[in-house]
């Protein structure tokens, strides 16, 4: 179940010293995974290099068919694959179930949309000369994943680059390799040729410094923390790497009194304790219209004190254990901050040592004010700050007062106010009335140090292509 192996050009290899992988839910050793570096991390561009030639030459109907065995695959081991998410990362396992068929989304959409990478013709200004536009694979694509969505972060960026004819070499999160390295296993025996994709496990400082030094790996795309993204988008400097960065978010969520409350409070327990919190596109900060803001709060207190914590491998678990005893410690201290500057915790407001793991209660707290840290930093975590608006453009000023800008979300009946709101915010996605727009067919990604271009959609296979110019003379 937990494969103790790297892939690098087909070949499955183990190298002297290991990484030892922890169950968030009790703190017990799963497995181990190779401790790679740079030279394994070298290896694995060469024998992305290597394959490139062939995989690009390949038609977009023969990749597509590839890609579709591997989503059969996928399919076929959906219960395997969560049962393994939820041991390295801890999100119940209905959860992690939902995020397989999130990720494989990904995967049968890029099969059908690697058949539609146009080019185009332009009237020349000359009749002695034709303008032709075609698109082609960037190269050898580097991809590096977070720990909390071990699938979906990897198919979101493999699928549409082996569409679009490229080659990956990929670096799971060292807290959550097993699920990459099942994906890469099922890969191969869907038939994707050795050295396609290749994956490595070990310091992610080393590996990513050997990749963005690399002439050969034209192009990098990472998800995780601003704080790593501006390191990698310097470092890709070097040599003019393309980059695509999905970084931190802090979401604003807004509810007017227009809103349907019943439907906003499950929409705002939908968005904010969905994986424990630990989504960038979670909200964050709840501004709430003055007059409803007491109801609105009643209803959702009464919602997440009924979400059951604990193992995620048991029946009814709704919120696992955090990834580890970091950020356990990041929503405690934001807890006590809001609280020492006149939050009211509604309800939660502890971790639960007892549960044997690193659980923290879902916690909504009220009377939230803009000076607390929850409503200037990403929680990644499962705290509900809310607080309160009197007008529409004061909710839409504060929203705005970021340098994250992810995603938003805004919750009102009222049509008009729903489409000003949604374009005065400063967001790269909007949700009106929907708590989770995360979809394989829509650009997913951020404005502002949120990061850089877009997955999902023809936005997302855009990444991995350039765009070739040819003028023929006649
Ligand atoms: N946008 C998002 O989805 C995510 C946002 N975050 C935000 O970041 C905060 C901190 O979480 P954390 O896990 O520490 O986030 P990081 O950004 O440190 O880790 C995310 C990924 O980046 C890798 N990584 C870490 N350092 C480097 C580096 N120098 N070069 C290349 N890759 C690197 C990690 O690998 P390894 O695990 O092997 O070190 C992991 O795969 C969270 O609280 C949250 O606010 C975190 C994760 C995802
Ligand atoms: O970066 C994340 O938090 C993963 C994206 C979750 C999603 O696709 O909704």
């Amino acid at each position: 179940m937990f494969r103790d192996q790297i892939y690098i050009g087909g070949q499955w290899i183990r190298t002297d010293k290991s990484i030892e992988v922890y169950n968030p839910a009790d703190g017990k050793v799963i497995g181990t995974v190779p401790k790679a570096g740079r030279i394994e991390a070298e290896q694995a561009v060469d024998a992305a290099a290597e394959a490139f030639g062939h995989w690009s030459g390949l038609t977009a109907q023969e990749r597509g068919d590839l890609l579709r065995r591997w989503f059969e695959r996928i399919s076929e081991h959906t219960d395997e694959l969560a049962r393994i998410m939820t041991m390295e990362q801890g999100k119940p396992l209905k959860e992690a179930a939902g995020e397989i068929a999130y990720a494989n989304s990904f995967v049968s959409w890029y099969a059908e949309e690697g058949k539609r990478i146009y080019g185009e013709t332009i009237p020349a200004s000359s009749n002695k000369k034709r303008i032709i536009v075609t698109k082609q694979p960037v190269g050898v694509v580097a991809a590096i994943t977070p720990w909390n969505f071990p699938a979906s972060m990897i198919t979101r960026k493999v699928a549409p680059a082996l569409a679009a004819g490229c080659t990956v070499v990929i670096k799971p999160s060292s807290e959550t390799p097993f699920t990459a390295i099942k994906l890469v296993e099922l890969a191969e025996q869907a038939g994707i040729p050795a050295g396609v994709i290749n994956l490595v496990t070990g310091p992610s400082g080393e590996i990513a410094e050997a990749w963005q030094q690399d002439g050969r790996v034209r192009k990098l795309s990472f998800t995780g923390s601003t704080e790593v993204g501006k390191k990698l988008m310097a470092g890709a400097a070097a040599n003019v790497k393309k980059i695509s960065l999905e970084l931190g978010g802090h979401a604003p969520f807004i509810v007017t009194a227009h809103a349907d409350l019943e439907q906003a409070a499950s929409g705002l327990i939908a968005s904010k304790f969905r994986n424990g919190g630990q989504t960038c596109v979670c909200a964050n900060r709840i501004y709430v219209e003055e007059r409803v803001a007491e109801e609105f709060a009643e209803c959702v207190a009464r919602l997440a004190s009924e979400l059951k914590v604990g193992n995620g491998l048991q029946e009814g678990t709704d919120i696992g254990p955090l990834i580890n005893e970091d950020a356990v410690d990041k929503v405690v201290k934001q807890i006590q901050d809001a609280k020492a500057k006149g939050g009211i915790v509604l309800t939660g407001g502890k971790k639960l040592p007892e549960l044997g793991g690193r659980f923290v209660e879902p916690t909504v707290i009220m009377n939230a004010t803009d000076d607390m840290a929850c409503m200037q930093e990403e929680t990644f975590g499962p705290l509900a700050p809310i607080t309160t608006f009197t007008a529409i453009e004061e909710a839409i000023k504060r929203a705005n007062n970021s340098p994250y800008g992810l995603a938003a979300y805004v919750f009102t009946q009222h049509l008009g106010e729903a489409v000003r709101i949604a374009e005065a915010l400063d967001y790269g996605i909007v949700g009106v009335n929907d708590p989770v727009p995360s979809t394989a067919q829509a650009p997913f990604g951020g404005f502002k140090e949120s990061g850089l271009g877009r997955e999902g959609g023809h936005y997302g296979i855009d990444e991995f292509l350039e765009v070739k110019y040819i003028s023929l003379g006649l």
